[in-house]
């Protein structure tokens, strides 16, 4: 299969703090992956060196092959579509211009100047639920709301590669298992290659194949999610004391934290 993304002995630094400090993993065409770890950890910086928007201090972070960060951004754009954890304020732009937004890498010269009927956006935004929001200003809309704005943005841009920060953040439950099942379907219909930072790990045990769990700059551990998700991961990559429940029938995980460990 192909590699998608390579990421050799990868560093990063803010200043003199090191978030990354030698990861390396490839994730392959059609993969759906989970990222996951304490918070500060550096699973949104490693996101941001898998589109080239930052490059590693050393080690290599390929896109197919090439070094991501000397690829074009447009090229990169058409490739791989990114959830952000945060929008940037947008004044005065309302739902429909934004997702809209996402064409602009497939489009010519002109590509700044959106349109709103592109059949892409469109079915983005009835795809996640939010085509009743059309015509509001995004800077109105609930955190719910806006993310699933945010994922609608993401999939008008029609990419093979999907890079999701925190898709469920803000969401009610019913809107977390929906837009966990679409992105699912998504890579099932249409072959998509999925990494995606979650917080739950149950979440990543039921709707990704592979879960890559970062600690201490590296990676911890790196698996199918029954042999990641245990005790041991909850002990030592997210200091909580827990048990792993697997359905007898599916062998489905299910993690059950139930008190910090006390940390050194
Ligand atoms: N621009 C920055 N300048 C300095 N430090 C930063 C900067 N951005 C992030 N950091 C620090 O780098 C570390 C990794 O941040 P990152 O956002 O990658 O973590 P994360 O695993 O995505 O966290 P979370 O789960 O909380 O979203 C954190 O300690 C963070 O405070």
């Amino acid at each position: 299969m192909t590699e998608v993304f390579t990421v050799e002995q990868a560093r990063y630094r803010y200043r003199d703090r090191v978030v990354l400090d030698g990861v390396s993993l490839t994730v392959r065409a059609g993969e759906c992956v989970a990222l996951v770890g304490r918070n500060g950890c550096g699973k949104s910086t490693l996101l941001r060196l898998l589109t080239g928007a930052d490059r590693p201090a050393d080690g290599r972070v390929l896109l197919h092959g090439r070094p991501a960060h000397a690829q074009r951004r447009r090229d990169v754009a058409r490739q791989v579509a990114v959830l952000h954890q945060q929008l940037p304020p947008v004044p005065g732009l309302t739902v429909r211009q934004l997702v809209a937004q996402g064409r602009y890498p497939h489009r010519g010269p002109l590509g700044m100047l959106w349109r709103p009927e592109d059949a892409e956006a469109s079915a983005a935004l009835a795809a996640t639920g939010v085509a009743g929001l059309a015509d509001r200003q995004v800077d109105t809309l609930s955190g719910g709301e806006r993310q699933r704005v945010r994922l609608a943005l993401a999939l008008a841009q029609r990419t093979p590669v999907l890079l999701l920060d925190e898709p469920t953040a803000f969401l009610d439950v019913r809107h977390q298992l929906q837009v966990l099942s679409l992105v699912r379907r998504l890579h099932a219909e249409r072959g998509l290659t999925v990494v995606t930072v979650l917080h739950e790990l149950d979440h990543a045990a039921r709707f990704t194949d592979r879960v890559i769990a970062l600690a201490g700059g590296r990676v911890a551990a790196d698996g199918p999610p029954a042999d990641v998700v245990t005790p041991a991961l909850l002990a030592d990559v997210f200091g909580v004391r827990g048990r792993v429940l697997a359905d007898a029938h599916t062998g489905a995980v299910r993690a059950l934290a139930d008190d910090p460990l006390e940390q050194p």
